[in-house]
């Protein structure tokens, strides 16, 4: 991951078409309102000017230009006379605003719109600045399409949804304004922002391309990042409350497997168990241990080893990790590419005419990172089965309530963590079944013109739902979490893993008797989301968004 947003809110990102970086996209799409501000550099106005003089040149010798003096995809071989250029823009617009299901979230619908802006500003799509320039308007407006999420392709561009972004600049249809749903016209025209009238080519430009992909391929990755850390957090504190071995966490056992991303997550475990008094080691254990004393055998009173879902944890988080590495680069080079088609060199004076729209790049990598990222609610929801336990959980009580005495009039009545486990392991299913890869599902369409598609849209789109539902998952592991070491004694954890209980504890309090949790979740999937638990653990934004870790900001 590159780039150093800083505070995006008070700045003006600057638009080249080259250099925005995935972080920028997601810290803005995520900032509050009309805060969203960028501007295409003058450089990319040069770049898009040329452009369109190239298009009217060749305009102007009647040369077949694709979808701006011909036909569409398949259609491709009726050509018009230029002066129905004009119409055609707004025919492609209409002809596809056809999208189902829910509108995109907010957040979706900026990461789109910048991206699609950063886009047309590489230049050669041949739009006019101030398609970008209303585009960025709406953005600092915060006038957001509603863009239904289902019908993309993801190849032949996200067609369909962008008809929704291009939609609201010419001033039709309705937008969500401030959170009020409202006529785009009027919204535009409160904002002061005049509606556009599409210049042939601009239409096209505007929604032959993977930017809708491509922005929640952002978001997913970007969540995926802080989970990974959420789920070194909760592997900490679940060393903590089993009383586990943190021998497995040694860096000379992740030098001799040098996966980077694994290294990180060993150190991260670490970091966080720094001074814990109730993580044990293997060194620990030989202290204890009774010697064999010339027996034949002898029945161990500790673990030598944990299981796989706390000693191979470094070896999941990983994972996720080091796909990050890759697939961040990705969709850096996604969205700062020309995801259009036709493209106008106007070195050369030539039109050239491709397949930049297919988003088979980001679908390839969100079907990946989503197998990954519901892994790490597999191995949660594999925590929390040990930490409620009595059978596993080296001497917690049985789902972590505290047993009343026989005479207790209470006693047998409570359940505790039980039902949070139940629902941990359905929402851990539900996201193991969003995994089912989404680019190996393509369909020859549109006349077989569009014979092969990449269903990135749908990928990506999955991959933002796995992070939700893992969320969810690591959520519900934290609060049993903050319980069990709670049960252990909160003054025997690492001074880390006791600030992340103190962030819960504000939200939640310990149950000392069977309460509903539900509330106490969604505040948790919250504190998660905004970043909050990774602070908590010390962690800060401005370490995280440039890839430093936790141990390298402790070391430091
Ligand atoms: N992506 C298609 C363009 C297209 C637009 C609208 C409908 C169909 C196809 C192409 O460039 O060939």
């Amino acid at each position: 991951m590159s780039g150093t947003p800083g505070k995006i809110s008070s700045t003006t990102l600057t638009l080249d078409g080259g250099s925005l970086t995935p972080t920028q996209v997601a810290t803005l799409a995520r900032g509050a309102a009309g805060t969203a501000r960028a501007e295409p550099a003058a450089g990319a106005v040069e770049r898009m000017r040329a452009s369109v003089a190239l298009k009217d040149s060749l305009l102007a010798q009647d040369i077949p230009i694709y979808g701006v003096t011909t036909g569409f995809g398949d259609s491709c071989i009726r050509q018009i006379s230029g002066d129905k250029a004009h119409d055609l823009q707004r025919h492609l617009v209409l002809y596809h605003l056809n999208g189902v299901g829910p509108a995109a979230p907010d957040e979706v619908a900026r990461a789109t719109m910048l991206i699609r802006a950063n886009a047309l500003s590489r230049g050669p799509s041949a739009v006019r600045p101030e398609v970008v320039r209303t585009l960025l308007d709406c953005l600092a407006a915060d006038i957001l399409p509603m863009i239904p999420e289902r019908g993309s392709l993801g190849a032949s561009g996200d067609l369909v949804p962008l008809c929704y972004l291009a939609a609201a600049l010419i001033g039709e249809g309705e937008v969500r304004h401030r959170g009020e749903v409202r006529p785009a016209l009027d919204a535009l025209l409160d904002a002061g922002i005049r509606p556009l009238s599409l210049e042939p080519k601009e239409g096209i430009a505007l929604i032959n391309g993977t930017s809708f992909t491509a922005a929640f391929g952002v978001l997913a990755a970007w969540d995926a990042r802080e989970l990974a850390f959420v789920a070194d957090v909760a592997t900490a504190m679940a060393l903590e409350s089993l009383r586990g071995n943190i021998s497995a966490m040694h860096p000379f056992v992740h030098e001799n497997k040098p996966h980077p991303g694994q290294i990180e997550s060993a150190r991260t475990i670490r970091a966080l168990l720094c001074g814990s008094g109730l993580a044990t080691s293997f060194e620990d254990i030989l202290t204890r241990r009774e010697p064999l004393a010339g027996r034949g055998y002898l029945q161990l009173d500790d673990r030598i080893q944990d299981k796989y879902s706390v000693r191979c944890a470094p070896q999941i988080a990983g994972i996720v990790r080091d796909m990050l590495d890759w697939v961040d680069r990705w969709l850096e080079t996604e969205i700062n590419s020309s995801s259009d088609n036709p493209l106008f060199d106007t070195e050369e004076s030539r039109l050239h005419l491709g397949g930049n729209f297919y988003a088979g790049h980001v679908g390839h990598a969100m079907d990946s990172l989503k197998v990954s990222v519901a892994g790490l609610a597999d191995l949660m929801d594999r925590q929390l089965a040990l930490v409620v336990d009595e059978k596993f959980n080296g001497g917690l009580p049985p789902n972590l309530i505290v047993p009343r005495s026989a005479d207790d009039p209470q006693a047998g009545l409570h359940h505790g963590f039980k039902g949070m486990q139940i629902a941990a392991s359905a929402v851990t299913a539900e996201a193991l079944k969003q995994t089912g890869p989404a680019s190996v599902f393509s369909r020859s369409t549109e006349a077989h013109n569009q014979d092969k598609v990449s269903m990135g849209t749908i990928a990506a789109r999955d991959a933002r739902t796995v992070g939700a539902l893992v969320r969810e998952v690591a959520a519900i592991h934290l609060l049993a979490l903050a319980q069990a070491v709670e049960l252990r004694g909160i003054e025997y954890c690492a001074p880390a893993t006791r600030a992340v209980h103190a962030l819960l504890r504000e939200h939640s309090a310990f149950v000392t008797r069977d309460r509903r949790l539900d509330g106490d979740i969604a505040a948790v999937i919250g504190l998660i989301e905004s970043g909050a638990v990774r602070r908590a653990a010390g962690l800060a934004d401005s370490d995280f968004v440039t890839g430093r870790g936790l141990a390298d900001v402790v070391a430091a």
